[in-house]
């Protein structure tokens, strides 16, 4: 029976396939079964057996059979090159003649004819050959090599070492989606500067309407009805120069159709309300204090002293997207809604400049304790050449842009040839899926494990001294430690290749150079140096402790720890070199157990 069965896929490959080097392997002509070396005494014929592995432990064998016929043709690529031996019973189903014989009594003129025909025939079939060929090995160059997901909570810095591997592999590619990127850019400036807006406006109101409010400190007050007035109430300050502060606010007020506009063509023309584009900021916490992580009359109003986010479906269909109403733009001579947005910018960009250099409403930000300058896409130190119409975003800039990820993001990676990549490299593919990081994202990472090469978890060390915003309670480092946990613990995951990133150590440094002692935060790091180089060992171990005191069923689990800056080109392009030989090796030690 699975004579028959192996004799029947034969005959199937043979008459829907002429790919003479598959037809050597698979499915020989007639004269191969008398002539072929290989042929054995007893009628049996030797053939390769396929096997490939789809997902990690689990083979497909094409000698079963169940499998469909077209894998015999598209395999090759990936047989594993064992040789078995299988009778084929031809007595039952004799394979057709190829060549067909000449057909009874054919004339000179016929016989020309044919041969005419024939030859235009073999032409063709060459061609189709020779493409079939092509595109074997183009698939197999293409098929993916690589996968690799990245975790941690959210703004850990997932998507930026998304970019940073983008830029290391793909540098083409990457810059095709560069001009995307400056709808983002645009988008993060423009929201601090309505943040701003929204915040002295509303404070001013509450203020105004509620003599209850003690929120607000009589500083901030004053500050604010200069604001509202124009009239500059800090001593000895000009409030915005050149213009008075409701002058300057009337002047911004196009940034909110503005930042409407943006929106929109990120959101995919899905005309979203404001309320709607903007998710729940995160919160970041500057006081020493557990409880009140923040303080003013500003938390309350403004997503707890943030800009708002917008949160965008990633991948790539935001990019494409945007990238064709660009060119769409150019070529019909069409100014659409984007270039009036830009034009808008443009015209603000000084205004923009003066607002938040403006002494009074720094001292107003200070008062509410807002610190735009340590969130995320943050770019007011840089409004005049961000706004300015002929701004082209740098890699940096997009390195430090922000749009938060929802669901899980499949990134294919096809390694360009360049200054990184090895040559047998070029044109294998990595596949990355970035995830949202936040709680309401995580159940979706589960059904991602199964499938991975290595796992790149990252950790915000910076965040010692912050809480998740969907949890106000929950310090980031002890969410990241419990996070960490519950991924070791996985049995899916076990024997995966683990590279844990310390990211943010910039930030990190900033805030122990500034004074915010990380000891107060976590009591057993006791009395140890507030610096970076001892607070990240000590992370290090703690995070290493957590990886082995998981059991794995006695599988082989490697870790490996980087301190990293995430927006740091330089130092990360040193990382991914690391990461890179480790999941290359990872690659060589598993496919030697195929
Ligand atoms: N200064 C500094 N900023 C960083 C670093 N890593 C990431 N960022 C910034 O942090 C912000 C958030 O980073 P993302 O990569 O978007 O965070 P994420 O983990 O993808 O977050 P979700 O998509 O919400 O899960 C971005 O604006 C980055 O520019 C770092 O090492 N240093
Ligand atoms: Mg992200």
């Amino acid at each position: 029976m699975v004579q028959e069965n192996r004799s029947q896929r034969t005959h199937i490959s043979r008459s829907r396939h002429c790919n003479p080097a598959h037809r050597s392997r698979v499915c020989p002509p007639d004269s191969f079964y008398r002539k072929a070396p290989g042929r054995l005494a007893n009628g049996a014929f030797t053939v390769f057996h396929f096997s490939f592995q789809n997902r990690r432990s689990r083979k497909f064998d094409t000698t079963s059979t169940s499998c469909p016929p077209f894998l015999l043709l598209h395999l090759p690529s990936m047989f594993s090159g064992r040789r078995r031996t299988v009778s084929l019973n031809r007595q039952t189903t004799p394979p057709p003649q190829w060549p067909p014989p000449p057909p009874k009594g054919e004339s000179e003129e016929e016989l020309t004819k044919r041969h005419e025909r024939e030859k235009e025939a073999r032409k063709v079939s060459h061609a189709i050959e020779r493409q079939l060929e092509k595109d074997r090995e183009d698939s197999a160059k293409r098929k993916a090599n690589t996968r690799i997901l990245i975790l941690g909570q959210s703004e850990s810095g997932k998507s930026t070492i998304l970019k940073q591997f983008q830029r290391f592999y793909a540098p083409r590619a990457f810059s095709v989606e560069m001009e995307a990127w400056r709808v983002v850019i645009h988008l993060n400036l423009v929201r601090s500067v309505t943040f701003i807006l929204d915040l002295l406006t509303n404070s001013q109101a509450g203020s105004g309407s509620s003599k209850e409010n003690t929120s607000t400190s009589p500083t901030s007050s004053r500050i604010i009805n200069s604001w509202i007035s124009g009239i500059p109430m800090t001593p000895g300050a000009a409030a915005l120069p050149g213009l008075s502060a409701k002058e300057l606010r009337m002047r911004l007020s196009p940034l909110r159709q503005v930042e409407v506009i943006l929106a929109r063509r990120l959101l995919q023309n899905s005309s979203p309300s404001l309320a709607e584009m903007r998710a729940p900021s995160r919160t970041s916490v500057t006081s020493s204090s557990h409880e009140s992580s923040f303080s003013g009359s500003g938390s309350s109003i403004f997503g707890n002293g943030r800009a708002f986010e917008v949160v965008v479906r990633g991948g790539t269909g935001w990019k494409s997207l945007v990238r064709r109403g660009m060119q769409r733009q150019s070529r019909d001579w069409q100014k659409d809604d984007l270039d009036d947005a830009r034009q808008i910018l443009h015209a603000c960009r000084e205004d923009i400049k003066a607002l938040w250099e403006s002494q009074d409403v720094q001292e107003g930000l200070k008062n509410e304790n807002v610190f735009l300058q340590s969130q995320s896409g943050f770019f007011l130190d840089d409004a005049v050449r961000i706004a300015s119409t002929n701004y082209e975003p740098t890699f940096c800039d997009i390195l430090r842009a922000r749009l938060q990820t929802t669901g899980v993001e499949e990134h294919r990676v096809v390694v360009e040839a360049g200054d990184h990549s090895f040559v047998n490299e070029v044109g294998s593919t990595w596949l990355f899926y970035d995830v949202g990081g936040s709680r309401s994202q995580r159940a979706a990472w589960a059904p991602f494990f199964d499938d991975v090469n290595a796992i790149i978890f990252l950790c915000p060390m910076s965040g010692f001294n912050e809480f998740l915003v969907e949890d106000r309670s929950m310090n980031r480092l002890l969410d990241s430690f419990t996070l960490w946990k519950q991924i070791c613990s996985s049995p899916v995951l076990f024997g995966v290749t683990f590279i844990l990133l310390l990211n943010k150590s910039d930030i990190l440094q900033a805030k122990l150079e500034a004074g915010q002692e990380f000891s107060k935060w976590v009591k057993s790091y006791k009395d140890g140096p507030n610096d970076v180089k001892h607070v990240s060992d000590y992370l290090r171990s703690k995070f290493i402790a957590i990886h082995k005191a998981v059991p794995s069923s006695g599988k082989k689990r490697p870790l490996y720890v980087h301190t990293t800056c995430a927006i740091d080109v330089e130092a990360m392009t040193k990382v991914i070199v690391k990461v890179r030989e480790v999941i290359i090796e990872t690659n060589i030690v598993e496919s030697s157990l195929l």
